[in-house]
């Protein structure tokens, strides 16, 4: 099993309130299994190591599973490592079953399908009861209904929306309700797991001003997972970079995104169909599928993909470099592919590996 943990600058590490390290999660496979063998395991994540300090927003992008929702579940307990810790405000994530007021109240999920999140059954007023009385120590029906009311104040719905259950409202509105109750029990932590993918494009934009506003008003600290480029770039403050299960790049979302140095990172802007890209600048795109999780490429992950992997990459796993600018980069020729960049020439292309 190959790790490659990138670490953020020291400055950071003091005063993380999220701090994954070394967590690998691998998805034993019962289905395929013969009689007497053990399990193929699905590499989900191998050796992610990083730390969110509070009131900051760190992104985790890449392309489909590459591992960014387990990442999430671990976050909150869904799910639990194969090894390696999850830790928030210096404390050991626990499974969500595991009765624990203080630990659910420190982190809270926020995920991409308002009508499975939230019981149709239900009012709205019941929706956000629940989390106000069992994370949020609020009691009493009048308390609990004038609570409730500020809170959906606070995701700018009217408080006369209390009385509605979900079939009567847009998706927008519900998305808004489950930013609610995620807020009921005053987390430090927000996991949003592709908050905006079921929504239109004209209610999108107004539920990232809505998260951008609540982080700045509450001091939250954000997870986002998205596959939307320009919503991490407008709601992170840094971004990292997975590549089936393991992190390639990671720092301050303006480097990443405007100067991306990691092949793959260079790859999957130029993809992203989004005002973002840069183009052709950083590279021409991604080619090739996304190899099996279950037999992950030894030494460079990429490799395969790669335009510019040497006989080196197929081996020798990249340790992570810190930059100048503080982000950390995984690849062997970070320095060699940079400097050719600044310089403004074309980087050499493997071609006769
Ligand atoms: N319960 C599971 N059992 C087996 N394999 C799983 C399970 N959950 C996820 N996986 C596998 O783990 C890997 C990472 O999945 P994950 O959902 O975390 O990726 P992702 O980056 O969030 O993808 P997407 O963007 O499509 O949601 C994938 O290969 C996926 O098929």
């Amino acid at each position: 099993m190959s790790t490659t943990p990138i670490v953020t600058t020291d400055a950071t590490v003091d005063t993380a309130l999220v701090q994954i390290d070394g967590l690998v999660k691998h998805y034993p496979l019962t289905g395929r299994r013969k009689r007497g063998e053990e399990p193929a395991l699905v590499h989900a994540l191998d050796g992610i190591t990083l730390d969110v300090p509070r009131g900051r927003s760190l992104a985790l992008i890449g392309e489909s599973g590459c591992g960014k929702s387990t990442v999430a579940k671990l976050l909150v307990g869904l799910t639990t490592p194969t090894s390696g810790s999850v830790k928030i405000a210096g404390h050991e994530v626990v499974p969500v079953t595991t009765h624990d007021p203080a630990a659910r109240r420190r982190v809270q999920l926020v995920s991409q399908n308002p009508w499975s999140a939230l019981n149709r059954a239900r009012t709205v007023e019941h929706i956000l009861a629940q989390p106000l009385t069992l994370h949020g120590g609020v009691s009493g029906k009048a308390e609990i209904r004038r609570r409730a009311g500020e809170l959906l104040e606070m995701v700018g719905l009217p408080a006369n929306y209390l009385s509605r259950r979900p079939r009567d409202m847009s998706g927008g509105e519900l998305q808004r309700v489950t930013v609610a109750r995620a807020l009921a029990g005053e987390p430090d932590v927000l996991v949003l797991d592709e908050p905006t993918a079921s929504l239109d494009v004209s209610v999108k934009a107004t539920l990232v001003n809505l998260l951008s506003d609540l982080r700045a008003r509450l001091g939250l600290t954000y997870v986002l997972i998205t596959h939307e480029l320009d919503i991490a770039r407008h709601l992170a403050d840094d971004v990292a970079v997975m590549y089936l299960g393991e992190i390639v790049e990671r720092g301050p979302s303006e480097r990443v995104f405007t100067a991306p140095e990691h092949p793959y990172t260079r790859a999957l802007l130029a993809a992203a169909p989004t005002e973002l890209v840069i183009g052709k600048l950083h590279g021409d795109g991604l080619t090739g599928e996304v190899p099996s999780a279950i037999d992950p490429p030894a030494g460079c992950r990429f490799h395969t993909r790669c335009p510019f992997a040497t006989d080196e990459c197929t081996t020798t796993i990249p340790p992570a470099l810190t930059r100048p600018d503080a982000r950390v980069v995984a690849c062997l020729r970070t320095e060699e592919l940079a400097a050719t960049l600044t310089a403004g020439a074309h980087p050499t292309e493997r071609n006769a590996r």
